[in-house]
């Protein structure tokens, strides 16, 4: 992917004689304005909004403001390389699509769109526990193509179990737990508009196909989804959850286990301890606690804690270039992009969603090199100013 950012302007800009007001989105706020034009308030505000008051949604986009790139000069830009290696595999770029459940609820191709965008450039996607479309659907239509899995610790240690081995067995190559969701938090404009995804059999997919999920049922779930529901709501969190839990997963499984949702430098010193191989910083994109600490601010004692002995991944807030490189800068190994993909999912579907990533990575691409670094090695704190009184 050498000079990615110049290929697809210099493509934007050989295509397009004038502006045209029919074709893509550009910029983020654009895709946001279209995604509000073709979807009802019930599901525009899930994917838009957070808990509580939105302090921490909006400071997850405040803290990248308050930090300033200072670029350098002369120092021989040409030829750049967006490449990282986690887990002892090489990723093209630093960008991984996040996990969203539910994406039926935005497009009708669900994940399937969204998996098959992030193929097509190599970015590495994450299927949700809470995804529409089958955890083996979803495998399916990516290929061989990079792909991790997303794991909420159900109350049934074997269904938790079971899930584990599926993904396994249909190529996923790691697993991420979300620790900051045992239970949806206080997300006033859902209330307001009475609108949560799986209560309308949304977001089930992997639990009504699970075998170990189906024999805890007194009917199936096509027979009785009002019973199949129920068992749902009562299993899918687990606030009950310890780091001692987290040695069963490790039985389980021989694949990297990445913990998401960590935002303090204690619980990541813990989680080394405990033999976890990544971490996620992360505020679930400010939906989860309101008032938690942005998660570019929670970034830099956690690099500092653990950064030496596990890759530190971030997301919240990735909306540009500029942002992708602070958050690297800060230590970051990669990114995670949620929203702004599903603008592109509303938008158009699968061409949505590549756009949307493709637009991400050339701004990158181009911002790196501006900002006079060729790899995402050559990213540190040195070229950064922190501008927060
Ligand atoms: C509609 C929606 C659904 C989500 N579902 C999940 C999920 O199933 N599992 C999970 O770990 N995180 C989930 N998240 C959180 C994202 O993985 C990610 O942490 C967050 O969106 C990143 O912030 P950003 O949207 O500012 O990029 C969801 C986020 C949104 C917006
Ligand atoms: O809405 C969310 O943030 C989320 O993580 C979730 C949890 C369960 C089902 C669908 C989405």
């Amino acid at each position: 992917m050498s000079n990615f950012g110049n290929k697809v302007q210099f493509e934007v800009y050989q295509t397009m004689t004038k502006p045209d007001p029919d074709r893509l989105p550009i910029s983020y706020e654009e895709w946001e304005a279209k995604a509000r034009e073709v979807l009802n308030d019930g599901p525009f505000y899930y994917v838009a909004g957070g808990a509580g008051g939105e302090e921490t949604l909006k400071d997850n986009l405040h803290s990248f403001a308050r930090y300033k790139i200072v670029p350098r000069m002369l120092r021989n830009a040409e030829d750049r390389d967006l490449s990282i290696e986690l887990f002892g595999k090489n990723y093209d770029s630093p960008l991984l699509q996040a996990p969203i459940g539910v994406q039926s609820i935005i497009h009708e191709d669900g994940e399937l769109a969204s998996a098959k965008a992030s193929a097509a450039l190599n970015i590495p996607y994450i299927t949700s526990s809470a995804s529409t479309k089958t955890m083996e659907e979803i495998a399916e239509v990516m290929g061989d193509a990079p792909k991790w899995f997303q794991l909420y610790w159900n109350k049934d240690p074997e269904v938790t179990a079971s899930f584990v081995r599926r993904a396994e067995a249909v190529g996923y190559d790691a697993i991420v737990v979300t620790l900051d969701t045992p239970m949806m938090a206080w997300r006033e404009k859902d209330l307001k508009n009475v609108y949560l995804p799986f209560l309308i059999g949304e977001g089930v997919g992997n639990y009504f196909t699970d075998p170990v999920f189906r024999s805890r049922l007194e009917s199936p779930p096509e027979e009785n989804p009002a019973e199949a529901v129920m068992h749902w709501t009562k299993t899918f969190g687990n606030p009950g959850l310890t780091w001692e839990h987290l040695l069963f997963l490790r039985e389980h499984t021989d694949l990297p286990i990445l913990l998401k949702g960590i935002l303090h430098p204690d619980d990541a010193k813990m989680a080394h301890e405990y033999g976890v191989d990544g971490i996620i910083v992360s505020n679930h994109g400010g939906r989860q606690v309101d008032g938690a600490v942005s998660s570019l601010d929670a970034l830099p004692p956690i690099v500092e804690a653990v950064g030496k002995e596990m890759p530190v991944l971030m997301d919240g807030g990735i909306r540009r270039g500029a942002d992708v490189i602070k958050a690297l800068s800060l230590g970051a190994k990669a990114v995670l992009v949620g929203r702004p993909c599903m603008y592109g999912l509303a938008v158009a579907g699968e061409q949505g969603v590549q756009e949307v990533l493709r637009n991400l990575l050339a701004d990158t691409d181009i911002t790196m090199a501006l900002s006079g670094c060729s790899s995402m090695a050559e990213l540190n704190r040195s070229i950064l100013l922190n501008t927060k009184r």
